[in-house]
């Protein structure tokens, strides 16, 4: 089922579907490329076509190895359309997915390569606004690098930007945006820099914020501030902080503390953060994945900040499109559009609802699950005590005749305090 698009590409095949569109293999002058085909609503948008044509240079202009170039843009007919390069491979979020956490070394090593890829927006005056697993590409049949890991290359620069338009709803319109009291955030929560969520414009640093959160989710198999209701994970964003990941080595998470820090004054830029990440690869060779279990959900909380109406449906990681109306055959819907919530809102937030890291085995202090394993190491304790009691004493029978557990005092070899 090939389509025209333009007068020089074809597309044969769909690769995969974005919440702005269709992602097509296709067929241009050069050879294959990747054409993301906007999505028909988005692509009558009069506003959003000059603002794609506006754009144009800043899309187009940005040629690095670890960045998905932009080849070209087709305004034609009902079609806008994005022709980039085609990477064969998989994205990140898949290989996240499919193995949980990655090794540090890998994980490293993408995050460098795309540090690499900011490193050079940065320098054209391009900022992201949207880096998070699914945007990172790993080109399969680009030569294995340290920790076995393929290249990363850096995909939809400039979309969030394209699409983060101040359209002009009619007023009391469902959707209606973007007036002076209802600044809109445009983006997926976990990944938010605090200073967006402070209604804040992005700059570099946001980035920066993000491809940290993407490090932390490669190593913990979790985002650091992520779960729940979209409001209170932008909240948290604002109000709490990070708490190590059990067995990293220090440098890395101190790297990583510098990059996530609530001030974007104080985050390392992209070169030098994929200078210092590379620095520490040696370091990190052989180190298995972390051994760290996924937290406890938060406790649901109660939440001012108002969600779009679209984020009611229950989603993964309460989430919602980027775009209203938009649906994907992915199921990985990760942006969401938000009310800025206001300084009583965030103020309200230190709720330590932040997902606390554990070692293997372990659970969230006062969580349900804490509470049952707390309950049942005191009656490993206790049995243990019983044990030891019972062999002390000889009389090994003891705990096969007696239902009942002994008193607590009799778990502990106490020794009396000295007068
Ligand atoms: N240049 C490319 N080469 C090969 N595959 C691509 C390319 N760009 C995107 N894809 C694939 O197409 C699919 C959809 O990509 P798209 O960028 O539209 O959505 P997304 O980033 O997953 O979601 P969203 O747009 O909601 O952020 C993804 O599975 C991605 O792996």
């Amino acid at each position: 089922m090939a389509r025209k698009i333009g007068s020089r590409y074809t597309a044969h095949q769909i690769l995969g579907r974005g919440s702005a569109g269709t992602v097509w293999l296709g067929e241009g002058p050069d050879g294959p490329v990747a054409v993301k085909l906007l999505r028909e609503d988005l692509a009558s948008d009069q506003e959003l076509v000059g603002r794609f044509v506006q754009e144009r240079s800043a899309l187009l202009g940005l040629d690095h190895p670890h960045v998905v170039s932009v080849r070209d843009l087709v305004v034609d007919g009902n079609d806008l359309a994005l022709v980039m390069d085609l990477v064969r491979g998989t994205d990140l979020r898949t290989r996240l997915d499919r193995e949980r956490r990655l090794a540090p070394e890998a994980a490293v090593a993408i995050v460098a390569d795309v540090a690499d890829a900011l490193a050079a927006a940065h320098a054209a005056g391009v900022v992201h606004r949207d880096v998070k697993p699914e945007n990172v590409l790993l080109d399969m049949q680009g030569p294995l690098g340290p920790g076995g890991s393929h290249p990363a290359l850096l995909t939809d620069f400039g979309v969030a930007k394209l699409i983060d338009s101040p359209r002009r709803a009619p007023s009391g319109a469902p959707g209606a945006r973007a007036s002076a009291t209802t600044t809109r955030i445009i983006g997926t929560p976990d990944y938010l820099a605090p200073e967006i969520v402070e209604g804040l414009p992005p700059r570099a640093a946001v980035d920066i914020y993000a491809l940290a959160t993407v490090l932390y989710e490669l190593l913990a198999g979790f985002t650091p501030f992520g779960g729940g209701h979209p409001g209170a994970v932008l909240r948290r964003h604002v109000t709490e902080t990070v708490v190590p990941l059990p067995g990293i080595p220090d440098e890395l998470w101190q790297l990583m503390v510098q990059c996530l820090a609530k001030a974007p004054a104080s985050r390392l830029r992209a070169s030098e953060l994929s200078l210092r990440l590379r620095d520490l690869l040696p370091l990190l060779a052989g180190m298995p994945p972390l051994d760290v279990d996924e937290p406890d959900e938060p406790e649901p909380e109660q939440s001012s900040a108002e969600p779009a109406p679209e984020a009611e449906s229950p989603r993964r990681r309460g989430v919602v499109p980027l775009v209203p109306g938009s649906a994907t055959d992915s199921n990985r819907d990760t942006h969401t559009s938000m009310r800025v919530p206001g300084p009583d809102e965030l103020a309200g937030g230190a709720l330590g609802t932040a997902r606390v890291p554990r070692p293997a085995g372990g659970h969230r202090p006062g969580s349900a699950r804490h509470r049952a394993e707390t309950a049942r190491k005191r009656r490993l304790a206790l049995t243990a005590g019983a044990v030891a009691l019972a062999a002390a004493l000889g009389v090994g029978t003891w705990l096969a005749t007696s239902g009942d557990e002994p008193p607590p005092q009799d778990t502990k070899h106490s020794t009396p305090a000295k007068p």
